[in-house]
């Protein structure tokens, strides 16, 4: 089994463990006493780099990366920094992550939030909103495109944007196909997990100027940053720089100044 295989595998297990307590329905009523999901697209649309913040704890490449014990505290840094959005890795058997930690950033910050997990389940997008996030990844190597129609529809339906993550052309085709509005190009291959960072210029001139461009995995310095946004990247999603860098609030600003559009 590769590693994304392992990953799904997991997260399907742990999310059985958590729909045997808590029942879609119940999800539903209390999604339903939310106010509405944010709207990221925006500021993603504005001139410059936007910036995506990541709360992450370990890598399958990394390991352990920090040990981040205040989740929203380390959030509410990158929005000091300037962050317009945050990502939090739910994963727990190997990010480290939990809902709780999303549960607790939403509460902190104003900005949109992200769960970024192994998505294969209609179930975590309940769960997702019902905790507070914004926005929900799809990952297109994970899914068949009957999977990835009927997640991105609820998705959708539930007031979340689906970031649709992609990583080879025929992957980018098929989030076009879907009529993404908002697609993530990972640089890092999650089979073998080697990171090319000429995979986001290759395949960002596929994606028609409207839809917003998100470049993931190995942006580890503001040079990096502008070398993407001069490939076409409306978004740069950053962890492990930031959550290892030692400053979070100066580490996002000085992604976002490193181009100014
Ligand atoms: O980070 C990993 O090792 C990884 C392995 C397998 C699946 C997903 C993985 N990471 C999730 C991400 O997409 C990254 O956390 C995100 O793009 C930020 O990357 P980085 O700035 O390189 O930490």
């Amino acid at each position: 089994m590769g590693v994304l295989d392992e990953l799904n595998a997991g997260a399907r297990a742990d999310m059985e463990e958590r729909r045997a307590l808590t029942g879609q329905d119940e999800l539903a009523r209390r999604i339903e006493a939310l106010p509405p999901a944010r709207d990221p697209l925006p500021a993603f649309r504005a001139p410059g780099i936007a910036v995506i913040a990541e709360v992450k704890r370990s890598s399958p490449s990394a390991g352990a990366l920090a040990e981040i014990a205040d989740p929203a505290a380390l959030a509410e840094a990158y929005a000091r920094g300037g962050a317009d959005a945050i990502s939090v890795l739910t994963e727990r058997r190997r990010f480290g992550g939990t809902l709780a930690d999303l549960v607790a950033v939403r509460a902190r910050v104003d900005i949109p939030v992200l769960r970024k997990d192994f998505v294969v389940d209609d179930y975590q997008l309940y769960e997702a909103r019902a905790a507070g996030a914004d926005l929900a990844l799809l990952i297109v190597a994970s899914l068949t495109d009957r999977e990835l129609a009927g997640l991105h529809a609820t998705a959708l339906d539930l007031g979340l944007t689906p970031l649709v993550e992609t990583h080879t052309a025929d992957e980018v085709r098929r989030a076009l196909d879907l009529g993404a509005a908002l697609i993530g190009i990972n640089n890092r291959n999650l089979d073998t997990l080697e990171v090319d960072t000429a995979t986001f210029a290759r395949l960002a001139p596929l994606v028609p100027d409207e839809v917003v461009k998100v470049a993931e995995s190995g942006v580890r310095t503001p040079d990096d940053v502008r070398v993407f946004a001069e490939a076409g990247a409306d978004v740069a999603l950053i962890g492990q720089a930031l959550v290892t860098g030692g400053d979070p609030v100066a580490g996002v600003r000085a992604m976002k100044e490193a181009h100014r559009g």
